[in-house]
């Protein structure tokens, strides 16, 4: 089965009403690749307006969700809530997360069976630092990340995997489409010796980390790149051909 490519635009703690209007309006009036699936993530506050004003077929993703149900935990979002709003994606285990917030491997993975149970898709971001890739670890701790959510989660249908190594997230610095495909064939080697051949098949695997719209195309040809998790990028008019690349 064909996988349909995937773009999901991360805006970060970035944006206000006015800039967030301004990036919805552009991305309505664009003409989109129909076969490309696009989900938006803005900040939390705002949530709702993109809910409310991005054309019909775009979805919306939280950039994080609580592992537990409704209740007395100041702060946090549930899926429920998620859910009541007409959101139905969530990015869990960003690397901004784990490495400022110190979220752990096992909490990334309740959360993402908490958000699946909830009925959310999840994006699951994974992938490691310079010096883990400098070591020879990369796939080591990328399978590690990936093993503690096979633990908790059976059904990987609603998973969407975001390759992102940390070392180009936000420097300019982005992966070969050596490098990427060499860990993106890793991810679906391992997907199907440690879940399925059919969630090897069927996963989409996105690479994150400098996309810009002068090297998706390129990414883009990679056999197991199925798509990409765009930050900064996101955020500017050139956002529609990133989305637009695989046509
Ligand atoms: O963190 C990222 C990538 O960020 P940049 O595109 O800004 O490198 N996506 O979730």
């Amino acid at each position: 089965m064909a996988r349909k490519f995937f773009v999901g635009g991360n805006f970060k703690m970035n944006g206000n009403i006015k800039s967030i209007k301004e990036i919805i309006a552009n991305i309505n009036e664009a003409k989109l690749d129909s076969n490309t699936e696009v989900v938006i993530a803005p900040p939390c506050l705002y949530l709702l307006l993109a809910r409310e004003h991005l054309r019909e077929g775009i979805e919306v993703a939280a950039q994080n969700v609580f592992d537990r149900p409704n209740g007395a935990f100041t702060g946090e979002i549930s899926t429920d809530q998620l859910k009541d709003t007409g959101i139905t994606w969530a990015i869990l285990g960003h690397s901004e997360r784990r490495v400022i917030l110190q979220e752990t491997d096992e909490f990334v993975a309740s959360k993402t069976k908490a958000a699946i149970d909830g009925g959310l898709g999840v994006i699951l971001c994974i992938g490691e630092s310079l010096e883990q890739r400098e070591a020879g670890k990369t796939i080591e701790v990328v399978t590690k990340q990936l093993k503690a959510v096979a633990d908790k989660v059976k059904d990987w249908s609603k998973i969407v995997i975001a390759y992102e190594p940390i070392w180009a997230i936000g420097t300019g610095k982005v992966a070969t489409t050596e490098q990427a495909q060499e860990v993106h064939a890793a991810i679906r080697e391992w997907l199907k010796k440690e879940v399925s051949t059919e969630a090897s098949d069927n996963t989409r695997i996105l690479y994150g980390g400098s996309v810009t719209e002068k090297n998706s195309c390129d990414l883009a040809t990679q056999p197991d790149i199925d798509g990409f998790l765009v930050g900064g990028a996101s955020l500017k008019p050139a956002f529609v051909d990133i989305i637009n690349s695989n046509s």
